[in-house]
Order: structure tokens, then sequence, then C-alpha cells
């Protein structure tokens, strides 16, 4: 089966946040050892596992080495930010529902502070206004303070901008041409089983419309010829005024947005394009309008199933949208492939993963046309972006051209640097001319930092407290571990706000409920790791906190970027916590490799017989991830390399859980056998274990000459007819060899300095995040004049010179350089930790307090050193590692003779 990247996102960066923090121990007050004599670091155990990427038992900084120094309290007398009161809002007089919706909110705002937490629970009651054609505001301009902001709106109520979204296709969701009335009534039916649910606004919206069921049918066949009239319309002659005429029909709206007309202009003339708009700017127009209009299907590789699911919701009704994760129940699945194949779906959601899946490949090439191939998040391809998947380095335009016969590639993000787009587009074979680039920021944000330390529960909840936030209706606090939205929300609830933390630890169905309360506004703040937003099109968020630093700017624009959706002045504050970047720097390095296991990895990788012809390799992760002292996505980015690298390796294969145990119920073994060769190959390959028959699905697959999933699938069929039961374990990466490389070594050197570069980029990207923060905070510190208008400027302008600039140029790292007692320390580390291997990097993890597969932090938090040296710099320690190993094995050598 494909194994689809995400269910939640939060491992899609680089960053820690993918990745759970359950709460830290209180820190201990470790007395510094001056000068280190004796150490009682606690002997390691036999280890346990880590999952991959599981950050989960990191400890705390270590506040008796660096203790932070005392924040400045910015809150009591200089607000970081502009306050800025509330202008006037439109009322549109003639709704009655609106003007209700209105007074409401005139009540709310009137409340006093300790008021509203009752608000918060009155809100979510209020009916939505009435349905008024969107004249949706033109948000993006090329320069950031070029056109006027229109003012904030506080407590917006009703969630104007959500439920007017949900009228698809501008004609109040009532136009649907007819082949599409199927799906246009099952949208009301789900519209209307929320109603049921979700309080009188909902009823009402149902009602209105039901009245006009009646009057949208028989309009439906003037609709209907009318898209067809525009659609040929822009065929023969794709002009300006004849895709504005389409726009509004399809989506109701009178103009384009900056870039957008020009990219459609460009994907419809066949031409692959790079598009680079901020969050929010209406990317995803850019490929629905061409979808109307192009013959074949729309391919579109998303790297989340709920950023899927999303944009699947959002597709105007004309487009008949479909989506394949390796989530769906089969049949889901194959219902999804046979509508394909009848022409009925038009826009495909599908993961990087799928590609790997031949099948779908095959199906693609040989009865399908693909028009356009669309690359959502398209930054993830590069590994020089803060959100590199490997699985998007399958993406490449040869593959895409060849495997898929597509015509034409469109390439999206809103956060890509200079170095990350010339990747993006070397890949996809995109011709420079056809980049579009509008600037990577909206104008429409008030950006202000704060510097804060021990007591930042406290200055988030003053800021909280303050105008404007105090106001602001719909908030999203981001934080970096996943332990800080439990007790951030908590500390909010118990200060009379709403809030509920959202992170990729919650179960599935938690985290859309989470999300649903948030968008209809039954809950004001939604505390959250980066899991959380990516898709969101919530138009009224109004303001964004940083409880910490991000790790990139790149991070910091998108989740900023959930903010102001609808044109709105918004407002984001970022706490910078010198600790919390420590923190993070030394996390920036727990994907680093050494050459070492590099070479021990490449070797297990290329050891199995490859005589046998299409023989399929497997390698558990979890034992390897131990074995090699490896992160899962790490592994995965060696192989992927291996794949797609300038020579070809290796072909790579679904995941799948390799090892089986099955269990006869019916028929015997052996007559089963005698009728299908899978099961005779199961009975010759499998060892028996308690009268269970165990087995390793790629060998049975090999020996059978098919491919892993048909084993599965076999036996899938077996267990249906009632013949077996069977369970699997072990989720193993699987390919097949293509070719050795002939020196190991030579290529374990070239992976690894990739790799190291790979893991540089990303702790400078942090260096530059911090770097900007800091600079913001000085810039307030030494103006006079509004420190919110100057923080603002100053981080915009840092935003805009990092995306177009060059982002390789040193920024000051704020780690120290050199430390007297590292090498003593360590020296001490390695005498009272005699029985266990460490490499150089293993013991500078642990200095820096970070866990690793095979020193999980659950075992080496326990050690007096661990994260003692979070302040110094990685490398130095690595550096002072590898002599003191060196000195330390001379010394035993010594001793032996
Ligand atoms: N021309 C337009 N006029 C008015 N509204 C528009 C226009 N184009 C798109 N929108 C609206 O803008 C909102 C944001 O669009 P979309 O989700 O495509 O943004 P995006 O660029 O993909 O953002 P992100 O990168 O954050 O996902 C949607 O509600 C969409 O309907």
């Amino acid at each position: 089966m494909d194994s689809d990247s995400d269910s939640d996102g939060s491992h899609i960066s680089a960053t820690p946040p993918r990745d759970p923090f359950p709460p830290p121990p209180p820190p201990k007050q470790v007395p510094r050892q001056v000068p280190p004599s004796s150490s009682s670091g606690t002997k390691p155990k036999a280890h346990t596992q880590r999952q991959p990427g599981d950050h989960s038992e990191e400890a705390p900084v270590p506040s008796s080495s660096h203790p932070p120094p005392p924040p400045p309290s910015l809150f009591t007398e200089n607000l970081p930010f502009r306050i800025c009161e509330t202008s006037n809002r439109s009322k549109p007089a003639s709704f009655s529902s609106f003007n209700r919706l209105t007074r409401a909110s005139e009540e709310i705002e009137s409340k006093s502070d300790s008021q509203l937490s009752e608000v918060n629970h009155v809100l979510p009651q209020l009916p939505p206004p009435k349905l008024v054609r969107r004249k949706p505001p033109n948000l993006i301009t090329d320069s950031i303070t070029s056109q006027p902001v229109k003012a904030p709106v506080v407590f917006r109520s009703g969630g104007e901008g959500n439920f007017v979204k949900l009228n698809l296709n501008g004609k109040r969701g009532k136009k649907f041409p007819s082949k599409y009335k199927k799906s246009a009534s099952k949208y009301r039916g789900k519209r209307y089983k929320k109603s049921e649910a979700g309080g009188e606004g909902e009823t009402w919206l149902e009602e209105e419309s039901d009245l006009q069921r009646e009057e949208d049918e028989a309009s439906d066949d003037g609709f209907i010829s009318s898209v067809d009239d525009a659609v040929l319309a822009v065929k023969t002659d794709a002009s300006d005024e004849n895709l504005t005429k389409l726009l509004s029909l399809v989506f109701g709206y009178d103009s384009f947005r900056d870039g957008q007309l020009q990219a459609i202009k460009m994907v419809l003339a066949g031409s692959s394009t790079m598009l680079v708009l901020p969050t929010g700017a209406g990317k995803s127009l850019c490929y629905q309008i061409p979808a109307v209009v192009l013959p074949g299907i729309t391919l579109v590789v998303s790297p989340l199933v709920s950023l899927m699911i999303d944009q699947l919701k959002h597709l105007p009704s004309v487009v008949k949208g479909g989506l394949l994760s390796s989530s769906q129940r089969p049949e889901e699945a194959t219902e999804t492939l046979r509508k394909l194949k009848e022409g009925i779906i038009k826009v495909l959601f599908v993961s990087p993963e799928r590609l790997l899946n031949v099948e779908f490949l095959s199906m693609f090439r040989m009865s399908l046309s693909v028009s356009l191939v669309v690359v959502d998040e398209a930054h993830c391809v590069s590994e020089w972006s803060h959100n590199f998947r490997p699985s998007y380095m399958r993406l490449k335009a040869s593959m895409l051209y060849s495997a898929l016969n597509a015509d034409c590639i469109l390439a999206m993000t809103a956060t890509a640097t200079t170095m990350t787009l010339q990747a993006v587009m070397s890949a996809l074979e995109i011709p420079s001319t056809n980049l579009i680039q509008k600037s990577q920021l909206r104008d429409n944000f008030e950006l202000s930092v704060s510097l804060s330390g021990a007591n930042r529960l406290k200055d988030l909840l003053i800021l909280m407290e303050s105008h404007p936030y105090k106001k602001i209706r719909s908030i999203i606090v981001y934080c970096k571990f996943q332990y800080e939205t439990d007790m951030i929300s908590k500390y909010l609830r118990d200060n009379n706000i709403t809030a509920k933390g959202y992170h990729s630890g919650l179960p599935a169905k938690d985290r859309v409920r989470i999300q649903e309360s948030f968008c209809s506004n039954k809950i004001r703040v939604v505390v959250a790791t980066v899991a959380f937003g990516m898709g969101l099109d919530k138009g009224d968020v109004g303001a964004v906190i940083h409880f910490s630093v991000p790790g990139s700017l790149e991070e910091y624009v998108q989740e900023i970027g959930r903010a102001g959706r609808d044109g709105r002045l918004s407002y984001c504050h970022l706490f910078y916590d010198e600790d919390t970047y420590l923190k993070l720097r030394s996390l920036s390095h727990s994907d680093g490799v050494d050459e070492y296991a590099v070479g021990k990895f490449l070797t297990h990788v290329f050891s199995s017989d490859t005589k046998q012809h299409e023989k399929i390799c497997s390698i558990v992760i979890e034992s390897a991830s131990h074995k090699f002292d490896m992160k899962e996505e790490v592994m995965q980015t060696i192989l992927t390399h291996l794949e797609l690298g300038e020579v070809q390796y290796l072909r790579m294969l679904p995941q799948v859980n390799v090892c089986c145990t099955l269990n006869f119920h019916k028929s015997s073994p052996n007559i089963l056998a005698a009728r299908n060769i899978i099961v005779a190959t199961i009975l010759k390959k499998s060892h028996l274990k308690q009268g269970l028959y165990v087995f390793d699905i790629p060998t049975v697959a090999s020996s059978t000459g098919v491919a892993t999933t048909d084993v599965l699938a076999e036996i899938q069929t077996l267990k249906m007819k009632g013949e077996v039961t069977y369970e699997t374990k072990d989720p193993a990466f699987c390919y097949t060899i293509l070719e050795s490389p002939k020196e190991i070594s030579s290529l374990s050197s070239q992976l690894t300095k990739w790799l190291a570069e790979v893991e540089s980029c990303k702790v400078r990207k942090l260096d530059i995040m911090s770097s900007a923060a800091v600079a913001a905070i000085n810039v307030s510190n030494t103006s006079e004049t509004s420190s919110g208008a100057k923080q603002t400027l100053s981080l915009q302008s840092r935003i805009l010179d990092y995306f177009n600039g060059d982002e390789s140029c040193d920024i000051p790292s704020k780690t120290t350089q050199n430390c007297s007692f590292l090498r003593a320390d360590i020296k001490v580390f390695l005498q009272s930790n005699r029985q266990a291997k460490f490499t150089p990097r293993a013991i500078a993890r642990i200095m820096n307090g970070v866990g690793s597969p095979a020193f999980p932090n659950s075992i080496w938090s326990k050690t007096h050193f661990w994260g003692r040296y979070m302040s110094v710099d990685f490398r130095v320690i690595m550096e002072a590692a590898q002599t003191e190993l060196m000195n330390f094995v001379d010394r035993n050598a010594a001793l032996a003779t």
C-alpha cells in the first residue's frame, strides 16, 4: 500500500514541531563541575527504540549552566505592537440576519473583559449573514506597502468569510450544471446535516437554500450553457475578457488577483510555470480555471492528505474532483479510479508517494490524458527549502512527462527563496522566463516581536488581554512542542479564554473537530504546532501569535499567512526567547549523519544478492534506524537519492509491513497451495511458529515474481473468504537494486557532504529567523516613535530581502564557539560510559540535549551532561568529541599492551 505522507502535517517540516515533545521534566539545577574530576553519569541501560523523529523526551535547557537573561518587560510600559482601534464596519442595511449579527457583535464589543469568556460561548449561536455576492478584495500587490489596507474588524461576527466560502460558484451555490446536480445536492445534504448540529445560523442557510432550489434547478440549463459558452470562448481566445467572464460565472469573483490571470494564461498556452504568490493569494484558482477549460485531467500533487481534502472541498461545483490516499478504504480508491477512467473526475489530488505505484502510473500511461500536473507546495521539491520532502524528489519533469504523459506543469508555492526556486525550477524543467513571482508577503499584517523568557505564559496572557488582541475573535497561537499546546491552552482556559490545543499527536477525529469548531467560531483560540493551518482558509483569523521563534522565515511567513486572509489588517506577534532558539538550533542537528554511518547504511542497502533479477529487498525501518542511528526521514532521503540521483542505483517500491503471520482456518494449507501459487510460495518460504506461518512478504513476492502489494491483496482475498486470518508488522522500505555502486566509500562521502549542506542550511535558516526577530526588537528599543510600525517595517524588509536575495550570506550565530571545560567533560563522560559505542556526533547530540534513534533521550537525558553544552556550537562539540574519542581509544590501546 502506498504510504501517503501525512495525516497531520506536523512532520513535513524539517523543524522540530513535527515531533511530539511531551512535557520535559522540570529543569534540574546541576552544579557546574569546575574542574571536572569525576562523573556520576548514569550508565545507559538497554536502548529503547524511539519513533523516527521523536523528540518527545527532550530535556529542557539546563538552567543552571546558562541562566537566561532577565527579560525586559516590554508589556508594562511600551507595547511592541501598535494599538489600533476598530474602525467603522460596513453594515448592509437590508439583511435582517446580518443586522442581528451586527447588533450582537456590538453587544459583544461593549462587554467588559471579564465577560469575554461568556461572549465566546454566545458567538457561535449567531446566524450567519445573509448571502451577498462576494466582492473579493484583490489583496496582492507587487509592493507590500503600495496599498492601504482595510481597517481591522474586531470580533468578526458570524464568520462571514467562511460562510461566503461555502457558496461554491458565486451563484450562491445554486447554479449547478445538470451533470453535476447530484454532487450539488449531495453538498446541500451535507450542509443540512451540519445544520442540525450547527445551530440557528446553519438552519437558516438551509431554509434559504431550499427556497431557492426550485429556481436553481429551473435555471441550471441556462447556467450550464453559459459555462459551456464561456469555456468555448476561452478555448477559442484566452483573452482577459473571456477569462474574467468564466471567473465570474464559475467562482462569482469580479476580477483576478495579481498574478492569477498571467498564470492561467501561461498554463492554458501549455507553458510550464512556476507561480510564487503569498499565502491566501488565491493560487488554487490558477489550476481550477484551467481544469475547467483543459480537455484532460488536472493532477494535483499535494504533501498532506488534510490539504487534499480541503482543496477538494473548495473545488467549484463545475469541476468534479477526487483524491487517492493510503488512508482511503480500498472501495473508495476503486470508486475514484472508476470515475477517473469514465472521465467524471477532472481534478485528482494525490500524494507524491502515489507516483511510486506502478499500477497507478500505467493507468495514466495507457488510458488517461493528463493536461496539467500541479505541484502544490512546490518548495518541498528542494532540499534547500524549510520543508524538503524526499518523496517530492520524485517529481522530476522527466518523470512527470514520461510516466504521466503530462502536457504542462504548474508549480506553486508561497514561500521559496531564490535558491529554492532555482532548485524547483531546475527539477521541473521550468524555464526561468516562466516564473511568476509576486511579493511573498501580504501587506495587511502588523508584525511585532518582544523578548520573553521565563514569564512567557504571563506575557501571552497580557498580550491577549490588551488592545487590539482582546477583541480579536479568532486567534492562532503557534508553539513548537506538543506539550506546549496543552499547557498553553489550559492556561488560557483557566483565564477565561476559549482555547484548544492542536497537534499531530491527537487522533484525527479530534483534530477535525477542533478545526471545525475554530472555523465555526466556537473556539476563539487554537494553540497549535505547525500541524495546524496548512490549507486552512478561515478568512477572519485576526491574529497569529508565535509563542516561540519559528524555525525559519518561511515557516514564519506560512504561519502568519493564516491571518488576515479576508484582507483586513491582522496582528502577528512573536515572543522571542533565547532558550527556545538554542534548543531549536540543537534540534536542527538531529537529522545530521556521519560518513561512517552512511557507509554502513549503504553496505546494508546493497548487501542483497543482486543476481536474482528483480529481487525485492527490504529494510525494516525501526531496527535499521536504531542500528545506523539514523532517523527514518534521513534513510528515506538517502534511498530516494539512490533512485533519483545521477545514477539510478535502485527503484523504490511502496512501503509495506514485511513480516506476516498467517493462520489457516478452513481448507488445509496444502489444498489451497495446490491451486494458488502465492500460497504455495508462502508454505515454502515460511517457518512455523506455534502453528502459525511466519514469512517475509518481499521474499514471497520475489519468489513468485509478483509485487508485495499483490501478495497482500491475495491474502486479503483469502481472508474475505474466511480461509485465513493474518497480521503484519515491521514497516519497511522496499526496493529493487538496479546497479550496485562500484565504490561504497566514495558514494557515502558524496552523500554525506550533501546531507551536511542540508543540515547547515537548516541551521542557517533558524539563525536568519532569529536575527530578524532580534533586529525587530532592537529597532523598537532604539525608536521613540511607534515601535509597532518600526517592527513591521523591519521584519517586512528582512523577509523580502531573504526571499529575494542571497540566503547563503553569513549570519552570526548566537552560539558559543569555544568552551574551556568541554573537552574535560567529554573525557569524563567517555570514561563513565565505557560500554557504549559513541561517534563524535552522538556525543555532540548528548551534550546538546538531542536524542537520536540509538541514543534516545529517555535514557541519555539521565546523564548530567545532557544538554549542558546547548549554547555551544554543535560543530565545536563534534570536533572536541572527535579528539577525545581518539585519545580515549589510544589510551585504551596503550593500557591493553
Ligand atoms: N480573484 C479572486 N477574488 C477574490 N477572492 C479570491 C480570488 N481568488 C481566490 N480567492 C479566494 O482567496 C482565498 C484563498 O485562496 P487559496 O486558498 O487558493 O489561497 P492560496 O494562495 O492557495 O493560499 P495558501 O498558500 O495559504 O494555501 C480563497 O477563499 C479563494 O476563494
